[in-house]
């Protein structure tokens, strides 16, 4: 019970446990500063710089470790009680929300997937004419407004079913592709069948207009909105399309129960070809102009899944006053201008000239200029004052689509690591931006995506430099036989035993640790490594920031082979290139080296003792890399890497190799 008698919505429990994540931070810190005196007492004579470049490396890792701790240190839990809420306040108290859904590109974001995420935001558990659900379409697809408007009708029966049988997950598709039907109640087995076909018939529509790729004449009379299509050119050139499909002020927009619908906005926003669009941001802000409607002081904000107090987003600084304000406003429900009317009066609010030297975009709204918009709108929102709290309801409150192919992750990391790493260098680094109204340990929340791209150097060095020292016959660590090798041994192994119960603990397998070992290499040497040539190039005035979205489709085959956890390569990509010539130079150290005749059985325990710790290295790095030389060398299906890039890259491998023989 709070202080005032009423109940809290959540709680804050702090972590339990912490001692041992405590001491083993201190036993690696010590470690560390072990390394540290080691590489500084044992320099070398010759080949110096190898030797930096190592305790250069080792000092970033150390680095990067540190930031993680210190974020770690102190966490809490959030335990909210969502139940509570309706005995607090009023149905007429609670906010307006408004939900924003993002499409793009209707072959890579397919229009059946889109709605179904529409009508599982719409069947959310709140009152329904307190809710806004807004679909902004940047693809411009009278596809995906077909599909919208087929959406609106399947909610006048999916909403009251949701209600009725609890449905869990409240996207059909995912419902109906996850939940048997129900055997024990004759009735409702009788009204799950009839909804399922509904759904089905409405599905194989919208997907067989999507294989047409055009709506069919007969079908674009049947709604006025189709005519905004005629005076479209293309899709990044064509005047603002906004079309409300349910009106949720209007008596008559009821389910087959009677009860109100939400609201349901369609939104094409202009695009001109000599105006930038500012990807998602420009989405988002375009429909905020038009609705009308934890632990180290919070959580990064990192785009999906955030909900936000609209005066956070509009560039408003934080005040006890503004909320008080804010829960006293009431929501009228009259209807003062019909929805034809808005429709032509904001239209105007979605056109490229609105923005023009207004404050959107900069200090409203979500920031343009960066590919990580998310993020860099939460750095500005929580530098004005505004904290954030993790939502953790046991019901998962957002499920979301992540990409099915390797290629597709490191494009997405790539994009990510690049505009972290740009906000890094521009003027709001948090800890210069944030420094007066965000924690110092929320700043270096914010680092660990933001220093990405430096990750790389370290690792690219970690991962190619020991393995061509070794064929040059060039010792990087100490003996095996010398005790200066525990300190190595130990924070490695410590680390990454840490790492895999803490997966463990979270709920993960062994074998997904594993697979996120790979990923962190391959991110690091590819997306990140990518990533810091753009950032240069950029730097430079050679290239401009470019959206990629990431594909949110998969075939059958494509599905299998993720399901049973096989690496999908099956395109050429200079990333393949770097990841294939980097597992197979480290392949050939290893053959060499145990191939080496010259070396007799005695000299052979000499080698090992003096380049052990670098053969170690190896052997892991060629273990990581197992998925590669089975893409390359064993695998038959499409998903193997094509031939081309296994040829590219036994050519570098090999020029490698022989640059550091001779
Ligand atoms: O010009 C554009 C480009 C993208 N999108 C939408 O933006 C969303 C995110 O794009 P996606 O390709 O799915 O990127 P992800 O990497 O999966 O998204 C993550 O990263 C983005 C920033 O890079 C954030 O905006 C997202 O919230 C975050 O989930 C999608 O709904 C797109 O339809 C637009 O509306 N307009």
């Amino acid at each position: 019970m709070g202080k005032n008698g009423y109940l809290p919505l959540f709680e804050t429990r702090p972590a339990r446990g912490l001692v041992f994540f405590r001491s083993y931070a201190a036993s690696i810190f010590i470690g560390i500063c072990f390394i540290c005196f080691h590489r500084v007492s044992y320099f070398p004579v010759t080949e110096r710089w190898v030797w930096v470049g190592m305790f250069v490396a080792e000092l970033w890792f150390s680095f990067y470790f540190f930031i993680t701790v210190i974020v770690k240190w102190n966490p809490v839990f959030r335990c909210t009680f969502k139940d509570r809420l309706s005995s607090r306040f009023e149905e007429e108290e609670l906010l307006g929300v408004d939900i924003f859904v993002c499409t793009a590109d209707p072959r890579l974001e397919p229009p059946t997937m889109v709605v179904s995420t529409v009508l599982s935001v719409m069947a959310y558990d709140y009152p329904p004419h307190k809710l806004s659900v807004y679909l902004s379409d940047d693809g411009c697809s009278d596809l995906t407004f077909y599909a919208l408007l087929e959406a609106s009708g399947f909610a006048q029966l999916w909403l009251p079913f949701c209600r009725k049988l609890k449905v869990e997950p409240t996207s059909p598709e995912a419902y109906f592709q996850t939940t048997p039907e129900p055997v024990d109640d004759a009735f409702m087995a009788n009204e799950w069948l009839i909804i399922k076909k509904t759904y089905e018939d409405m599905r194989i529509r919208i997907e067989s207009m999507t294989r047409l790729g055009k709506v069919p004449a007969d079908i674009r009379k049947e709604h006025k909105g189709f005519d905004e299509w005629d005076f479209v050119v293309s899709r990044h050139d064509h005047p603002s399309i906004l079309q409300i499909l349910i009106d949720g002020r209007d008596p008559n927009a009821i389910d087959i129960e009677g009860k109100a619908l939400p609201t349901l906005v369609y939104l094409a926003r202009e695009k001109r070809p000599q105006i930038h669009h500012n990807f998602k941001a420009g989405a988002l802000n375009a429909l905020l102009e038009l609705a009308g409607f934890d632990g180290n002081g919070g959580p990064c904000y990192i785009g999906t899944g955030c909900v936000h107090r609209r005066e956070s987003l509009c560039g408003m600084k934080y005040s006890k006053e503004l909320i008080v304000e804010s829960m006293a406003m009431k929501y009228d429900r009259k209807i003062i201008e019909k929805a034809s009317s808005i429709e032509e009066n904001c239209k105007a609010l979605a056109s490229c000239t609105y923005e023009e030297n207004t404050p959107w975009g900069k200090e409203m709204g979500v920031k343009y200029g960066c590919v990580v918009e998310d993020i860099l709108t939460g750095i500005c929102i929580q530098s004005r004052g505004w904290r954030s709290v993790y939502l953790t309801p046991q019901r998962e409150a957002f499920l979301g689509m992540v990409p099915t192919t390797l290629l597709d992750t490191l494009v997405q990391h790539k994009r990510w690591a690049e505009g972290d790493f740009q906000i890094f260098l521009s003027k709001h680094c948090p800890f210069v931006y944030g420094c007066q109204n965000m924690p110092l340990k929320l700043q270096l929340s914010y680092c660990i995506y933001l220093f990405w791209v430096p990750n790389c150097f370290a690792t690219l060095y970690y991962v190619f430099v020991p393995s061509f020292c070794l064929l040059k016959g060039i010792s990087l660590f100490p003996k095996i036989s010398s005790s200066w090798g525990i300190p190595y041994l130990y924070v490695i192994v410590v680390h990454r035993v840490q790492s895999l119960v803490e997966f463990v603990w979270l709920g993960g397998t062994v074998r997904g640790w594993l697979n996120e070992q790979r990923m962190w290499m391959f991110k690091r040497t590819t997306s990140y490594f990518f990533a810091a040539i753009d950032n240069i190039l950029k730097l430079c005035g050679f290239s401009k920031s470019a959206f990629i979205i990431t594909g949110k489709v998969a075939d059958d085959d494509l599905n299998r082979r993720y399901e049973q956890e096989s690496m999908e390569f099956g395109t050429s990509s200079p990333m393949f290139t770097v990841l294939a010539t980097l597992a197979l130079f480290n392949l050939f150290g290893l053959v060499v080296v145990g191939t080496n005749k010259a070396i007799n059985d005695d000299a052979r325990i000499k080698v090992f003792d003096i380049f052990g710790f670098q053969i170690l290295l190896c052997c892991v790095l060629v273990f990581v890399n197992l998925p590669i030389y089975q893409g390359m060398f064993f695998r038959k299906d499409s998903g193997k890497i094509p031939a081309s890039v296994t040829l590219r890259s036994i050519a570098f491998a090999l020029l490698a190799s022989t640059l550091a023989m001779y």
